[in-house]
């Protein structure tokens, strides 16, 4: 098996891939995602648009290495059709062991991350929790320091280091979870959906934490979003799915501009005219 290659470019290249869940209690197998391929250069930017049910969660958390990452075997994702290489490891075998060394390398934010947060830990233990979980060994002083800034830069006070979960409220709560999974700094970061259930004064808040750390690091940024001001800061190539497939790519500008795609079209009309959670959530 391939070991990860942190600067591998493309970062990611996808070819035809198709994407299920399996059969269960009497439910038939589900494609959800069919014959998809694109390409991502190191350092770049994409982001996957379309309505719910398209496939964008299915799609983005495969890419992470987290196809199995589900109690539920019927929550597992299979490929049964092309692959996808990423950081030069190929996805659509890829065994538990080599999933593990592929996580090391690329972060992902879930959706409502920020509901997930282990309640019996303190902030300042969720933060260390992804590498204290790695490595034994780690330079509490220096990694104090890379939290302080991220800390500053979400706009949340020191002091909440020591509070617990249920004692922020919920943007804190997905700032704090957008922060951790940026600890073990990953060179592909995958985020879904970062910004929602955020409220308008704090979403640039956490725009302004992946935009930091895309500088600081020169990662690869996979983001399902429909935050038109965070695609508009950090969105460079622009993904629509429907129904599994891609039905739409290119420039963020290019894209809703010149889109001949009916639903690009209507999706790019709606981004301009609604307000972000009710698109989202639509
Ligand atoms: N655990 C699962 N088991 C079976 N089918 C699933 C599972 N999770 C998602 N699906 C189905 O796969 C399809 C794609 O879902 P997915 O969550 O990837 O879409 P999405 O575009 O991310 O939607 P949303 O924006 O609502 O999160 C949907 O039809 C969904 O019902």
């Amino acid at each position: 098996m391939a070991d990860p290659v942190p600067l591998a470019d493309p970062a990611v290249l996808v070819s035809d891939l198709s994407l299920s869940y399996p059969a269960s209690g009497g439910h038939r197998a589900y494609n959800a995602v069919e014959g998809m391929s694109t390409v991502l250069g190191r350092g770049r930017t994409l982001a996957l648009l379309g309505e719910s049910g398209s496939g964008k969660s299915t799609f983005a958390r495969f890419l992470a290495g987290r196809a199995d990452d589900s109690p539920e075997k019927s929550s597992r994702i299979r490929a049964t059709g092309g692959d996808a290489v990423v950081l030069g490891v190929p996805l659509r075998r890829l065994r538990k062991r080599a999933a593990l060394q592929l996580t090391a390398h690329v972060g992902m934010l879930g959706q409502d991350a920020g509901a997930t947060l282990p309640p019996e830990l303190n902030v300042g233990d969720i933060l260390f929790a992804p590498i204290a979980e790695r490595s034994k060994h780690f330079d509490r002083t220096q990694l104090g320091e890379r939290i302080v800034e991220m800390m500053d830069i979400v706009g949340l006070p020191l002091g909440k280091l020591q509070e617990y979960p249920y004692e922020l409220s919920k943007g804190q709560r997905q700032r704090v979870a957008v922060m951790q999974s940026l600890m073990l700094e990953p060179s592909l970061y995958i985020a879904d959906e970062p910004t929602l259930g955020v409220d308008a004064n704090n979403r640039p808040r956490i725009v302004d934490l992946l935009e930091w750390y895309r500088k600081r690091s020169g990662a690869t940024l996979i983001l399902v979003s429909h935050d038109i001001g965070m695609l508009e800061r950090l969105g460079q190539r622009v993904l629509v799915m429907q129904q599994g497939r891609a039905v739409g790519e290119g420039d963020i500008d290019d894209i809703f501009r010149t889109a001949d795609h009916g639903y690009v079209q209507q999706l790019a009309q709606a981004l301009r005219a609604s307000a972000y959670d009710e698109i989202a959530e639509a």
